[in-house]
């Protein structure tokens, strides 16, 4: 590509959540061009009509699944899809020299039984899925700058992980004693009507979910095992709570080293994300809040040390469609395509 040159990209699952961010952003993108938009229910409408605060910057129509039209014009296609279609895609994509960077959870087991085990559905792209790279920057960089085929994280499993990574890389907590606390905006189950995401059920409301059965658990138990370099168990609990976007995930572990005080985690931390621009360690004593991370592609992270309980209590922000979704993947295209990490990707929330 010359330097004027931009990057044609197209969305699938465009009239989505995760799609409605990802035009968004790439608007603002300079080295990429959006060329497709493409959408099932949502097909032949315009994408102003779905959403009209973008009417005077965006003047594209969502199109029919057309997997043939779509390789022809976009070098890179976005996936955000509902589990289950993005496997029965990218093969093709790929086939006919696409980058395929998917938000789904189809590519992000390394195991494809364990897939099959949460999610169902009877797969025939092994070939494709042994391609896939696991879509977290922090943890696989090198890994997703050579890679053709993305399977980006859940929200609630990016905002654990990036708590708990150096923990787990360190030894300095003792196995399986990680217990995830995650509470999420609305958004986080997209853009369906689902009678307990009404107003009327949602609001002045927090509930927990998936309670000792949510399918984020075994991602994250699959990457903190390759971290800790052995198998690793954790009780996670996520929670609906009565806001639009944003997600927090506590997390608390028991200590190897009981004698470790905060401080000593604060510099281990700083030390193991000195080359990830989009996490922030906050000072001693600052807890972080989901608003600062709103609208960014951020991971705001604190840590406090409970000498009473011997255990380490990590605190985890993000904004769920950013750094939990769309932000992420497009900071995957950067490190694809031999780009800086942070190009066109949000640094500052507006406050409140
Ligand atoms: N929301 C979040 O915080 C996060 C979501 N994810 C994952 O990202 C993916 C997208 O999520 P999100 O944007 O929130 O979901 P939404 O429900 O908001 O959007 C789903 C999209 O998929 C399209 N779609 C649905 N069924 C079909 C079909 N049969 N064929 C083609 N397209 C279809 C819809 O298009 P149409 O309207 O035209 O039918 C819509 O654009 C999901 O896999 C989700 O699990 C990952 C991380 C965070
Ligand atoms: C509030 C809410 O419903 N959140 C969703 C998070 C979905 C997500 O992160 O996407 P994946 O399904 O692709 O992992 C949930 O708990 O299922």
């Amino acid at each position: 590509m010359g330097d004027l040159e931009r990057l044609p990209v197209g969305i699938v699952g465009a009239s989505g959540y995760g799609g409605v961010q990802l035009v968004r952003l790439l608007m603002d993108h300079p080295s990429v061009e959006v060329v497709y938009l493409g959408g099932d229910s949502s097909a032949g409408k315009q994408f102003s009509d779905l959403y009209p605060h973008l009417g005077h910057c965006v003047n594209l129509t969502i199109e029919p699944i057309d997997l043939d039209l779509i390789a022809s014009r976009c070098q890179v296609v976005f996936l955000s899809l509902p589990n289950g279609l993005a496997y029965q895609m990218a093969p093709t994509l790929l086939s006919k020299g696409c980058k395929v960077i998917d938000l789904s959870a189809d590519y992000r087991f390394w195991n494809p039984e364990t897939y099959k085990a949460w999610y169902g559905g009877e797969r025939n792209d092994p070939e494709t899925a042994a391609l896939a790279v696991y879509g977290l920057p922090e943890l696989y960089r090198d890994r997703i700058k050579e890679a053709q085929l993305i399977g980006c994280p859940g929200c609630y499993v990016t905002t654990s992980l990036l708590g708990l990574a150096p923990l787990l890389k360190q030894g300095l907590i003792v196995p399986d004693t990680a217990i995830i606390d995650g509470k999420s905006g609305a958004s986080g189950a997209g853009r369906t009507a689902k009678t307990n995401l009404l107003l009327a059920e949602a609001d002045n409301s927090i509930s927990p979910y998936g309670v000792t059965r949510h399918r984020h658990t075994p991602e994250i138990e699959q990457i903190c095992s390759d971290l800790a370099g052995h198998e690793v168990t954790v009780q996670f609990t996520p929670h609906l709570v009565p806001m639009v976007r944003g997600l927090l995930a506590t997390i608390y572990a028991t200590l190897r080293d009981p004698g470790l005080v905060r401080e000593d985690l604060v510099t281990i931390y700083t030390a193991f994300y000195r080359s990830s621009p989009f996490v922030r360690i906050l000072p001693s004593g600052t807890y972080p809040q989901t608003k600062w991370a709103c609208g960014t592609n951020l991971c705001f992270i604190s840590i406090e040390v409970d000498p009473r309980t011997g255990r380490v209590i990590v605190m985890s922000a993000t904004d769920n469609l950013i750094k939990g979704q769309a932000g992420q993947a497009i900071q995957c295209l950067n490190l694809m395509m031999g780009w800086q990490e942070t190009l066109g990707l949000p640094v500052v929330s507006f406050y409140p």
